[in-house]
């Protein structure tokens, strides 16, 4: 069964507003079933562009038009489980708010498919409707449902199906429109809007407004959970005279006369244009069929994953300007349009088991779920914002459907982390306090079930030396297996296996609890702790231990690549039975000035993890990275001159790789 879905693409010419020539050279044709946009070339007003669409309004279009023929039989969709995105495109001031939201007396696409959604709501029984609203601004993605001042930058991750989310964003059940409506007011007004010259509310960020609907069978004890994202992008700006260095003054004065843009909304439009770029660049490697897309390349495009190529079913609305100044911007949107046409997605039915997940047998029951802190509430909805769920392992779907996609089971409970994140008013010397002792008492707690495992293996290789006699009441390791003692003492080994598995697996969710429950600066400052107390065992040459103590800190810091090249080594040391050796120390220079201004501003957060921890030692790095930040390449610069060859950090990283595989080899 083929169930793949193109992207429908529709495009919408808005008329011309204030002070705005209506431009003859874009115009919507219709010939036949098929209609046509054609647009003179900005260069050579001869020559004509055409571009045929399904569908295309013009000028003329209405709201209410565009719903009932594009987005309404959308909602029928969401109701059977699947996941809709539907984005408004297009050069600033095109038209894409007017487009989605539109106004109090002629409602855009949001409000009128929120309505249908209701509408279907009050026909049918055990539906639940939630809201989460975010916005990517800078390439950051912020909660619009949590006043501004508190929302905390949200990481975005992936789950083990491979399914991207914001972590902590949250979500919020919503019984009636009007509710709807005042929420999302509400949180539109804590979007990033400014005026521009050529916008005077141009949205500086994405927002993606995401309505699920949950259809409940109480009976079959399963759920169908479709989704509605409504995205309206950010219009691209001509701002690429603040990337020329060689820009002259006059072309500058031009730009900012066409743009207003001071030099804050220039680096808002940047960063707007970039994450535009990329998500062209998505566009066409997709087209292209290559084998890597690059989705990772910005937050927009790896939240919108699943509606690019992935299981969304998806509408493009490609909003043009009328106006000559905006000739080529209409002929990107167009050609992006094109391009977008030829994705494919694999729809598929998300499908929820609503028994409880079988607990796991041993583990801990869940504490009490503390009140939300009051910085993370807008207030009065403390009640319905449902923190990040847990998911247990993937359910299993009955229905018979090549389509239906198993979602692992969603439990809306509050997760409490094992080690509260810090309340809000406490000093930077409380919180700090409080990490080193948590983190103390995690290495405490390993080395004590080190020895327990040392004297464990002492003993059995004991008994083994002692002859089998012997052996039965000390380790179950040798026992003969035909023996009845035997067989009682490799349950108990097995037992106490499974025992300390599933404390590994509590222990390890815990931490990933913590780890997003904490703050970017305590999440480093945590990490740092690891790695401090990482290289103390690695020196006394408890390498396991060392390792161990690593790998947490891999947890606060993953995309720290030093830390990663260090726990490569010491894998290594530890599988080939070598000892560690880390580089030797550098002294310690003197300070310049420019070095103390450097640890400063490394002392705000800037600098690596391990760079820091390292600098308090005065050891260099075993590896560089490429991907470390300016005055850690200007220091890898300083140690590598007087060397023969530039040895760049990945080509030193290279070089120890091969060494290692080499050794690996000979062995
Ligand atoms: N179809 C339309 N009919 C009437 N007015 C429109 C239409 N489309 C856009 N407008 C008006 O044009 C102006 C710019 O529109 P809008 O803010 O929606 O653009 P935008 O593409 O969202 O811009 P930006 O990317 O800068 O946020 C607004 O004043 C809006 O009311």
């Amino acid at each position: 069964m083929n169930n793949t879905r193109h992207i429908n693409i529709v495009t919408r010419l808005r008329p011309p507003i204030t002070n705005e020539v209506n431009d003859d050279g874009v115009r919507v044709t219709r010939e036949g079933d098929r209609h046509f946009i054609s647009v003179n070339n900005p260069r050579d007003l001869t020559q004509v562009f055409k571009y045929p669409f399904s569908s295309c309004y013009d000028q003329d279009s209405t709201q209410q038009e565009i719903f009932d023929n594009e987005v309404e039989p959308m909602t029928e969709d969401v109701y059977a489980g699947l996941t809709v995105t539907i984005f408004a495109y297009g050069v600033t001031s095109s038209g894409k708010t007017h487009t989605m939201q539109g106004t109090k007396s002629d409602p855009g696409i949001i409000p009128r498919a929120v309505e249908s959604l209701f509408q279907r709501k009050r026909k049918q029984a055990n539906v639940t409707l939630a809201i989460s609203y975010m916005e990517i601004y800078k390439d950051e993605v912020y909660d619009l449902l949590i006043d501004r001042e508190n929302a905390p930058k949200l990481p975005v991750r992936e789950n083990g199906a491979g399914q991207v989310f914001v972590a902590n964003l949250s979500s919020q059940v919503v019984d009636r429109v009007e509710e709807f409506h005042q929420i999302y007011s509400e949180a539109t007004l804590r979007r990033s809007v400014a005026s521009t010259n050529l916008n005077r509310a141009s949205s500086r960020s994405h927002a993606i407004l995401t309505i699920t609907v949950t259809i409940s069978d109480p009976t079959l004890g399963k759920a169908l959970s479709g989704k509605l994202n409504l995205v309206d992008l950010a219009g691209s700006e001509n701002n690429k005279v603040k990337s020329s260095r060689f820009a002259s003054r006059l072309l500058y004065s031009r730009l900012k006369q066409l743009t207003g843009n001071d030099p804050s909304r220039m680096a808002e439009s940047s960063a707007i244009n970039k994450s535009l770029s990329v998500l062209g660049q998505v566009v066409h490697a997709l087209n292209q069929g290559a084998s890597r897309i690059p989705y990772r390349n910005s937050k927009l495009t790896r939240i919108l994953q699943d509606a690019l190529g992935g299981s969304s079913v998806g509408l493009l609305i490609c909003n043009i300007a009328p106006a000559p100044k905006y000739r080529q911007d209409t002929l990107n949107t167009l050609n992006f349009a094109t391009r977008t046409r030829n994705i494919e997605n694999k729809p598929v039915i998300n499908e929820k088991d609503l028994k409880p997940a079988p607990k796991p047998p041993m583990s801990r029951r869940l504490p009490q779920a503390p009140a939300r802190r009051p910085s993370e509430v807008p207030s009065g909805l403390t009640s319905r914002i449902a923190r990040p769920s847990l998911t247990h392992g993937p359910s299993r779907s009955s229905l018979p459907s090549s389509t239906i996609h198993s979602e692992p089971v969603t439990v809306n409970v509050n997760i409490p982390p094992q080690n509260p994140p810090p309340a809000p008013g406490l000093t930077e010397e409380e919180i700090d306090a409080r990490i080193a002792k948590a983190v103390e008492t995690e290495v405490a707690r390993r080395l004590a079930e080190h020895e327990k495992q040392k004297a464990i293996e002492t003993e059995s290789r004991v008994s083994l030396e002692e002859g089998p006699s012997n052996s039965s009441q000390k380790s179950p390791v040798v026992e003969d297996p035909s023996s009845h003692i035997g067989h009682m003492s490799v349950d108990e080994d097995l037992r106490q296996r499974l025992a300390e598995l599933e404390q590994k697996f509590e222990t390890g969710n815990s931490e990933l609890r913590m780890v997003s429950d904490l703050s970017p600066a305590s999440r480093k400052r945590t990490g740092r702790a690891y790695v401090a107390l990482a290289r103390a065992q690695s020196e006394k040459n408890n390498l396991a231990l060392a390792l161990e103590l690593y790998r947490k800190a891999e947890a606060y810091v993953p995309d720290n690549v030093k830390l990663k090249e260090r726990i490569i080594e010491i894998e290594w040391a530890v599988k080939n039975g070598k000892p560690f050796k880390p580089s030797p120390k550098k002294p310690r220079k003197k300070k310049t000035k420019k070095t103390a201004a450097a640890e400063k501003s490394r002392a705000t957060g800037s600098e690596s993890v391990l760079q820091d921890s390292r600098d308090e030692n005065n050891a260099p790095p075993v590896f560089g990275s490429s991907l470390l930040v300016g005055s850690t390449t200007a220091s890898f610069k300083r140690q590598a001159e007087g060397s023969e060859i530039w040895e760049t950090p990945k080509r030193r990283y290279k070089k120890i790789r091969a060494s290692i595989e080499q050794e690996d080899d000979d062995e």
